[in-house]
């Protein structure tokens, strides 16, 4: 997400202005070598991992528990997703099926649109926001089966408003109100997560929801692509952002997660969402909590959609482990940080993984 103006990014990220992932599906190309994956650090490309059991925490406990029991019992719950998946499926949250089905349905209908005109919105070199294939920043890089549009949503006076697509006619009008409620989403989970570490209800929701913080959309297209076994829909990483909370396909699957070494399938729930840690809560959790390694395989058949919302700090602000949560027996795991979003990019053109370089 963080803009690089770097010379040499500048002249390494064609990717941009070359041919879409989407075209190439619908040319029926064999995806190139810079999309083939050439190692396995991370296991074998299964497609068809088995199902994950990952825990799904019902929200009504949080939004209007029926006893502080019922709070008490899911916080639990929530504590042993997150000590053990840092993931789990959000049910019960609230954003109606409307609002679901109408979010899909712009997204939807943008890549529907004719390429000229989503070629209006292109990323530009270095920047986050915008469309188009992987951005190329590194010489050996493995290249993404997907094509993403991404924009800024909050703070709303950041919003790059020549981005935001004219067609469909409601895209802004439906992103903007799909943001609002997954911010407010995003406030009750923290605050909830922030209690299961029994802290300040508010010590994570101020840093990731309020006082300047970023939200940031990313819609993604993976089409379908010939050779699965040999291509990522997205390579293996994890989240740089507090909280990722996304929408997948109503009917495609392909999200994995790692666990114990080993890649799990993310079931398909209706309405669901599911929501995964990102760095930054690892950081500030002193690792209590996990920021899950996962990745997208393809298929050959089906294409699918799906609608990620990430949230990053005041980038002028720091963040690093809370106090409370470091004593003799858990020390400081991690140094203090500022802008993880540009120190995990610059990470990665260096071939290093951030969350490892943010050790003491
Ligand atoms: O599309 C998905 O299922 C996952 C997206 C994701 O992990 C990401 O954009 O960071
Ligand atoms: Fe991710």
């Amino acid at each position: 997400m963080a803009a690089a103006s770097n010379p040499s990014v500048i002249a390494l990220d064609k990717a941009a202005l070359s041919k879409t992932v989407q075209q190439m599906a619908i040319d029926g190309d064999e995806p190139p070598p810079t999309y083939t994956v050439k190692d396995h650090k991370f296991g074998a490309l299964e497609t068809s991992a088995p199902s994950a059991p990952i825990p799904i925490i019902d929200m009504t406990s949080f939004l209007s528990p029926s006893s502080p029991d019922q709070e008490e019992s899911e916080l639990i719950k929530l504590r042993s997703a997150l000590t053990t998946w840092g993931c789990f499926q959000a049910v019960n949250h609230g954003i109606s099926s409307l609002v679901l089905q109408n979010v899909r349905q712009v997204i939807g209908e943008f890549f529907e649109r004719p390429t000229e005109e989503k070629r209006k919105y292109s990323r530009k070199p270095g920047s986050a926001e915008g469309y188009g294939p992987d951005a190329v920043v590194t010489d050996n890089q493995v290249l993404d089966w997907c094509d993403r549009f991404s924009l800024r949503i909050f703070p709303a006076c950041q919003r790059n408003a020549n981005l935001w697509p004219e067609n469909p006619s409601s895209f802004r009008e439906t992103i903007e109100d799909y943001g609002s409620k997954i911010l407010s989403t995003k406030a009750v989970l923290f605050k909830a997560i922030a209690k299961s570490l029994h802290l300040n209800e508010d010590c994570f929701s101020r840093v990731f929801t309020e006082d300047g913080a970023i939200m940031q959309g990313r819609f993604i297209l993976y089409p379908p692509c010939p050779t699965p076994d040999r291509v990522y829909g997205l390579k293996p990483h994890t989240d740089r952002s507090g909280m990722t909370v996304l929408l997948q396909d109503t009917e495609v699957e392909g999200l994995q997660v790692l666990s114990n070494n080993k890649w799990f399938t993310v079931p398909l729930i209706h309405d669901a969402l599911f929501v995964n840690l990102g760095d930054q809560l690892q950081i500030m959790s002193n690792a209590i909590y996990k920021s899950p390694m996962h990745r997208v395989v393809t298929n050959a058949q089906r294409g699918k959609i799906s609608i990620a919302m990430f949230d990053e700090p005041d980038p002028n602000k720091e963040i690093g482990p809370i106090e409370a949560l470091v004593d003799e027996t858990r020390p400081r795991l991690y140094k203090t940080v500022k802008n993880y979003g540009f120190f995990n990019y610059e990470c990665f053109q260096k071939g290093i993984v951030a969350i490892d370089a943010a050790k003491i």
